[in-house]
């Protein structure tokens, strides 16, 4: 599914109106309809409908109508002087006032009003807010926020549809309805929580106007990235699924790989090769039976890997995972360096595997294979500079550029992971706070080398991985909420990896 910024809609928009020659106030009455179907879904009778000056407004004048026509109870609301209602929006504000309905400006009659509603629709701002929300709306949208449930037309008032930040106030919409497109502020940042469940419309918009506008950020759905598992032949053995290594663990996190090494098996991989120091061998050996090993000498504390057992390594995998607890230290730049130059199959570099590449993110370029990169914010900040604030506030940009420029593909952990190759920019929307735990990224990290090594594209592995990781992450918190663990992201993995998996449909 596609995600559009504030400007891509209002172009979409302009291109509907003014080549396809489709009056805006077409798509008004359209997007009024939508809103009339949800609110008929929530068998309410008494509706409060606040307004805006803009066409966000005008989507709320024209439901407004539509609802009295069915007998509702509706009660509107403006706090903006009428006259400042311009274009679609003034035509739908006339009718209503011609209609003999009273249009109220009263803070106190409105708690009142949305006390005894059913539902409360917020059309105050949408695509539209610039700046933080003016001083004389904050109590407005205070009152709104007291409503049974709330309905937000298009996006939540107080939401900045291109990064999700909230403007210094907004409504914590229960439902949002939102037309043709979803906008950035619904999955990203605080707007994801603010816009509740979203519905997104189509009100007339021909799907060619939309093409048009080559937007290349996109998202799950039913169908998507569910569609891009291969099927499995019957006819197929394990050498069909890839042999891949992970390289990894030291003393003090034997955790890391053994995480790795079981979520790889667990996501479909045919041979699964776990490539750490000797010391821990037992540790692994007791906890992933299935696994094959490439047990190394230590040497201070970190593996130690020279480049005659690094092309023994190479001939044996046709994927290689790089730094799940490997620990950060100098003398492990050589051995990525060496992987990078020399190894032609793909790669995952992840955790201290991120820390040692930041000693020298150059190495990247001379790299022979794409790789994918998985940092966490803070991960990020180490491998660009930018403070992880900064990085935040500005994902897309930040993942976009770093792929551009070392030819990778990076995948920016945190709520809504973003996914990129440094052109088309995927944002993934599986998963919960519950994640937030120790060994979550290591079991990313086995999936990735595992799709990898089943012969998905880099690209697609990424977007894959960071799906199922998310699933196989809801899955666990319906059994374990908050309190769930790595391990039980493991347990949830295989899903998805079904024979009939054209028939799994996700909400
Ligand atoms: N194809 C579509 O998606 C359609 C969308 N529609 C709806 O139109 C709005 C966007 O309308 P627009 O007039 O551009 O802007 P808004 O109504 O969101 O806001 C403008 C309004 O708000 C005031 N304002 C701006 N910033 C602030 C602020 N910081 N504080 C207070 N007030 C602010 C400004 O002065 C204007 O009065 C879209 O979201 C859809 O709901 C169409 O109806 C159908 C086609
Ligand atoms: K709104």
């Amino acid at each position: 599914m596609k995600v559009v910024n504030a400007n891509e809609m209002r172009e979409i928009d302009k291109r509907a109106i003014e080549k396809y020659k489709i009056p805006g106030i077409i798509l008004m009455e359209n997007a009024a309809y939508a809103l009339l179907e949800e609110i008929e879904r929530l068998n309410g009778k008494r509706i409060t409908i606040v307004c805006g000056t803009g066409n966000n407004g005008g989507d709320g004048f024209a439901l407004a109508r539509l609802l009295l026509i069915r007998g509702y109870d509706v009660e509107v609301f403006c706090f903006s002087d009428p006259e400042k209602v311009k274009g679609d929006a003034r035509i739908n504000l006339d009718i209503l006032l011609n209609m003999g309905i009273k249009v109220y400006n009263d803070l106190n009659k409105l708690e009142n009003s949305i006390r005894y509603s059913d539902v409360v629709v917020d059309a105050l701002l949408g695509t539209g807010l610039s700046g933080e929300v003016k001083e004389e709306l904050k109590n407005v949208i205070d009152a709104i926020n007291k409503g049974r449930l709330k309905l937000s037309v298009d996006i939540p008032s107080g939401i900045n549809s291109d990064t999700g930040s909230i403007m210094g106030t907004c409504v914590f919409a229960d439902i949002t309805v939102t037309f043709e497109c979803l906008k950035l502020g619904h999955i990203l940042s605080e707007g994801k929580e603010a816009s509740g469940k979203v519905i997104v419309k189509k009100i007339g918009i021909p799907v060619s106007c939309i093409e048009e506008q080559s937007v290349k950020i996109f998202t799950s759905d039913k169908e998507y990235p569910i569609s891009l598992i291969k099927k499995r032949r019957l006819d197929t053995n394990k050498g069909d699924y890839g042999k891949v290594a992970i390289i990894g663990g030291n003393y003090k996190m034997s955790g890391a790989i053994i995480l790795a090494l079981k979520s790889a098996l667990r996501s479909g991989a045919g041979l699964v090769c776990g490539v750490f120091p000797k010391t821990i061998l037992d540790r692994v050996g007791a906890l992933v039976p299935e696994a094959v090993y490439f047990p190394c000498e230590e040497k201070h504390e970190h593996i130690f890997l020279d480049d005659y057992c690094l092309n023994i390594l190479f001939q044996k995998s046709n994927a290689i995972a790089f730094g799940v607890g490997i620990g950060n230290f100098d003398e492990l730049l050589h051995p990525l360096q060496y992987i990078l130059e020399h190894y032609e199959g793909p790669l995952v570099i992840d955790a201290d595997g991120l820390n040692v590449l930041s000693r020298n993110k150059t190495i990247l370029k001379s790299a022979k294979s794409k790789v994918i990169l998985t940092p966490h914010p803070g991960e990020m900040s180490r491998l660009t500079g930018y403070d992880i604030d900064y990085i935040n506030k500005n994902r897309i940009n930040v993942a976009k550029s770093f792929a551009k420029e070392y030819n990778s593909i990076v995948l920016l952990k945190g709520s809504s992971t973003v996914v990129t190759d440094g052109e088309f920019i995927y944002i993934n929307r599986t998963g919960n706070p519950g994640m937030a735990t120790a060994g979550s990224g290591d079991v990313l990290t086995g999936v990735l080398v595992s799709l990898l090594g089943q012969g998905y594209s880099p690209f697609e592995a990424a977007i894959l991985g960071s799906f199922i990781h998310g699933i196989s992450g809801d899955r666990a918190y319906q059994k374990h909420g908050y309190g769930l663990t790595a391990m039980d992201l493991v347990d949830n993995l295989g899903f998805l990896f079904k024979k009939d998996i054209g028939s799994i449909k996700l909400e």
